[in-house]
Formats: C-alpha cells, sequence, structure tokens
C-alpha cells in the first residue's frame, strides 16, 4: 500500500525537486547517500561547515550570514526568537532550501544520511497510513522504495515501537494518533534510521512530561551512537541540561559557542531583564 502510493506519487511528478521534498517529508531522511559511513564514530572532526550562509525564501534572506562548524557528534541547539529562522535553516541543511547565499561544506565524505523531522505542523497526518509502516519508512535508505523489509529489520522496528510505547499501536491509522504518540512514532523511525546527522525542529512542543523523557532518552541514546544532532529549542532549561552547543540566530547578531555562554551571555539578561518589566 505504501509503496503503491508513493511510487505513484513519485513517478508522476516530473519535478525532481518537489519528489525529494516529498521523499524527505515522508521518510525523514533525504535522498543522498544511503550507505554507512565506517569513520561515522569518529568525534571531534567537522561535519558541517557553515560559510557566510545567508538563508531565505525567494533569493530574499532572513537575518545575518552565519559562519561556523558542527562537530561530529555533536550536540547542538539552534535558539532565537519567532521568526529569527531557525526552521528554515534546519532546512536548508536538509537539503530542502537552497542558501540565499555563502556555502554549507559537509565535509569529506559529502552529505551524509539525515534524518529530518520538521514540525509537527508541517506533516500531513491524514496520509492513510498505519504506524508500522511509517516506522519502517526508517529502512528505506538501507533498503530501497520497493524492496520488502527482512526479518531482522522488522525484529529492529517492533524493539524501536517498544521502545516508545507505540507497539500496541502499531497497526493504528497514523491519523488516530495524539500529538505525542505521533512524536513517539516518528522517533521510532529516526531509531530505525540510524541517521548520521539527525536534524529536529521543536520536538518536544505540545507533549507530556512522559513523552518528552522518551524522546530525550532517544536523543541522548543516538548522540551515544555517535549521531550528530541539531535541534531548534525553545526551551532554554533543556538546552542547559542536554545540549553542549548553542547557535543563537537573531536578526541583530547570531552567536555560537558553549551553551553555558551564551545563555550567560544573551539570554539570562534578557530573561532579567522580562521579569523586573512585570514587577515594576
Ligand atoms: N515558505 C515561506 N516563504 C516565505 N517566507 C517564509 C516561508 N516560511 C517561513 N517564512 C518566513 O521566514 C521567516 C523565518 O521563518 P522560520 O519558520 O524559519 O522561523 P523560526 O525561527 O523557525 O520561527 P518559530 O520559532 O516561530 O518556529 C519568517 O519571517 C517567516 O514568515
Amino acid at each position: 500500500m505504501v509503496y503503491f502510493v508513493c511510487k505513484k506519487f513519485l513517478f508522476r511528478s516530473s519535478n525532481v525537486y518537489y519528489c525529494r521534498r516529498f521523499y524527505t517529508y515522508a521518510t525523514g531522511t533525504n535522498c543522498y547517500i544511503a550507505t554507512m559511513d565506517s569513520n561515522f564514530l569518529v568525534t571531534n572532526a567537522t561535519v558541517i561547515q557553515l560559510k557566510q550562509l545567508l538563508i531565505g525564501y525567494n533569493r530574499k534572506s532572513i537575518g545575518k550570514p552565519v559562519t561556523g562548524r558542527f562537530k561530529r557528534g555533536s550536540m547542538t541547539a539552534i535558539i532565537g526568537v519567532n521568526g529569527s529562522g531557525k526552521s528554515t535553516l534546519l532546512q536548508t541543511i536538509a537539503g530542502l532550501l537552497f542558501p540565499v547565499s555563502g556555502k554549507i561544506e559537509f565535509c569529506q565524505e559529502g552529505r551524509p544520511r539525515i534524518g529530518y523531522l520538521p514540525q509537527q505542523t508541517e506533516i500531513d497526518r491524514q496520509f492513510p497510513l498505519k504506524v508500522f509502516e511509517v516506522v519502517s519508512m526508517g529502512c528505506w535508505p538501507a533498503t530501497s522504495i520497493l524492496s520488502s523489509i527482512n526479518n531482522e529489520q522488522k525484529i529492529f522496528i517492533w524493539n524501536s515501537l517498544k521502545q516508545v510505547g507505540l507497539d500496541n499501536k502499531a497497526f493504528d491509522n497514523i491519523g488516530s494518533l495524539s500529538n505525542g504518540e505521533f512524536q513517539r512514532m516518528l522517533f521510532a523511525r529516526l531509531l530505525v534510521q540510524q541517521a548520521p546527522l539527525v536534524l529536529l525542529d521543536e520536538p518536544f512542543t505540545s507533549i507530556d512530561s512522559s513523552t518528552s523523557s522518551i524522546l530525550l532518552t532517544i536523543i541522548t541514546q543516538l548522540h551515544q551512537q555517535g549521531s550528530t544532532l541539531i535541534v531548534v529549542l525553545h526551551d532554554y532549561m533543556l538546552v542547559a541540561k542536554y545540549f553542549p552547543t548553542t547557535l543563537l540566530l537573531s536578526p541583530i547578531h547570531n552567536a555560537w559557542g558553549s551553551s553555558a555562554d551564551i545563555l550567560k551571555q544573551f539570554i539570562i539578561p534578557t530573561m532579567a531583564v522580562r521579569q523586573q518589566q512585570r514587577i515594576l
């Protein structure tokens, strides 16, 4: 069923860009490289370098140019006010948008396999799919759209479903899931994907604390397995606790460094001023 719908869509559209976009949204991965890189666990090397990168739409830029690097195996939070370009940056790194100017360089082995989770609002939940089918899409880069999954992969899918507490909903339609369950399903797919680069856009929005803690365990697990994680967040407590590095996007200037420094320098003073204004 999944294969039939997707095949029909992919082959009917003549526009390669939209096929790639659909594939990325549907599978949470990009179309580029399907092989696991053997140096994947080597840490400290640069995996992505941004050089004077200006992001935006229709050649109109958002914010200031970004320069810096993501190290292999690092965990970076992207923070900033609404509209500062966090989602746009993530989509540009995922290859869904072209930079307005500047460069994104993927070091040594080229663009790695990417596990990308857009904001929940961007995902079509009415697609006629079962939970198991969506999680099994995480196998696509390793197999192909047209081949079926093997027994070993099936066990892996079931284990991932158990880890997020959705094994009892494996054959439910995705449209019947709550927000938190939907997010758990997407995280199960991330586990199956084992992508070296994971991009998450506000993964903790509108979910309860028990789901948040399951998702945080998975994020930590992916990090321990060597994935590089880039996560858009609004919760500064989470940033401080789990993310050693932060990139702050701002219309005035960007800042990239240790989370402790960025929060101390840019966030805590602003919060203190706001609190004082509330008291006065
Ligand atoms: N498809 C689009 N076409 C044109 N402009 C867009 C498009 N999507 C977003 N924008 C604009 O780009 C700017 C940055 O949007 P983006 O979603 O990246 O911000 P954000 O920092 O992720 O915001 P939030 O915290 O609210 O999610 C906003 O001003 C937005 O209106």
